[in-house]
């Protein structure tokens, strides 16, 4: 942690928890709250994982530029000038401050690129001032913490790039952009904690349960996002699913459709419901206290934000968002994994209780919520 002999944050640092609380609400808290190196590494992670994510999600940007976008991202961690000018995205702040991110120690590899983007319509010069900020600090990062970030941006990156212009088909293609997406910084995140020694090497090296924190995380998003994305013309839902309850996924906004939508809906979150064991396995691993509250608290919202939406015609409608009061209560509620396991064990049990007698999926929902009440 580059300080001062005042123990002040250097500029630079300051500046990326400045964005960090921008682009991430609630959770730079948690962030902030991580033990030892693990605070900076992790906030320089998560600031550089949300500029990749503006550029996947940034229709403005077109394929033939946006794929090479992605597939170098990693790259421009060495690159002490990148920065992108052209995002239209609410969180474009990460990009367009990105050099503060990688700037600060050269990597070991010379293969700098100057890849930059200026053609710009924004008018953001304070952010253009700004970039090297965020490109500073991953390079004051050990490197180890490094060459792990740099890892999982460049698998993400080309992980990406395999589903830009067409939805997700197969439930296996379902599990292969999540694992893009999330599993990936499940993978990575592990390697952190093991890295900075304040947990086992187990944690880094299972990279199945690591993969499977971030699914559940993930198809969570996207069960609750239905109507956002479709609005946006995006389509995250498996076709394999949605396809035996309509002809196309937007068709299941209908009113008309309405049974056979809250189905598929059922059906998208008992695939889910399935992750709960293995999220549970993982942060039973989990020793220090930090690094648990850091991993629970997105579980036991996404369990809550599953039991809320199940069977819930208001997905199909609008956006259903857990209330800021009952994640609060939540988030102190999720010391200790015993605790944990009693919000997934209630949350999966009210779930259970309001399974519909005609629901297709009835018997195999009632299966997993039982799997997943056996390790609670
Ligand atoms: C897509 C995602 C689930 C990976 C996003 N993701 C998360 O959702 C954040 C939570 C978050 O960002 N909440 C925001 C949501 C919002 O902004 O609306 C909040 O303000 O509450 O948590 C995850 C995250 C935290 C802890 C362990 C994880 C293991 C595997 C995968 C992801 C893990 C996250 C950790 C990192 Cl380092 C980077 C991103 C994430």
């Amino acid at each position: 942690m580059p300080r001062n002999n005042q123990g002040e944050l250097s500029p630079t640092l300051k500046q990326c928890y400045k964005y960090l609380k921008l682009t991430s609400r609630s959770f730079a808290a948690v962030i902030q709250a991580l033990d030892g190196e693990l605070r900076n590494a992790i906030c320089i992670f998560y600031l550089v994982l949300r500029a990749l994510d503006t550029v996947e999600d940034d229709m403005t940007i077109p394929n033939d530029v946006k794929i090479p976008m992605l597939r170098h991202f990693h790259l421009n961690l060495q690159d002490t000038h990148w920065s992108f000018h052209d995002s239209k995205e609410k969180d474009k702040i990460v990009l367009e401050d990105f050099p503060t991110v990688s700037l600060a120690s050269l990597c070991v590899c010379l293969c700098v690129c100057e890849w930059s983007f200026h053609d710009s319509k924004e008018k953001d010069k304070i952010v253009l001032e700004d970039f090297p900020t965020i490109t500073a600090e991953f390079q004051a990062l050990a490197p180890v913490y490094q060459e792990v970030i740099s890892d999982i941006c460049c698998k993400m990156g080309n992980g990406m790039t395999v589903f830009l212009d067409r939805g997700v088909g197969s439930l296996h293609e379902w599990n292969e952009y999540c694992h893009y997406v999330a599993g990936l910084v499940g993978i990575g995140l592990s390697r952190l904690f093991s890295a900075s020694k304040l947990e086992s090497p187990e944690v880094g090296r299972d990279e199945r349960l690591a993969n499977n924190m971030g699914l559940f995380l993930q198809k969570t998003n996207i069960i609750r996002d239905y109507l956002e994305d479709v609005l946006q013309g995006r389509e995250f839902w498996p076709k394999e699913v949605w396809g035996k309850y309509g002809r196309k996924l937007g068709d299941l906004a209908e009113p008309d459709n309405r049974q056979q939508a809250l189905h598929c809906l059922n059906e998208l979150i008992t695939n889910a419901l399935e992750l709960v064991p293995d999220c549970i396995a993982y942060m039973t691993r989990l020793h220090n206290q930090s690094v648990f509250n850091f991993c629970a608290i997105p579980q036991v919202m996404a369990i809550a934000t599953l039991e809320r939406c199940y069977n819930n015609p208001a997905v199909l409608t609008g956006v259903v968002k857990i209330r800021k009061g009952e994640a609060v209560k939540m988030m102190m509620g999720v010391s200790n994994v015993e605790k944990v396991k009693a919000i997934m064990h209630y949350f999966t049990s009210q779930i259970e209780s309001r399974i519909p007698k005609d629901d297709p999926n009835a018997e195999r929902t009632r299966e997993v919520c039982s799997k997943a009440l056996a390790c609670t």
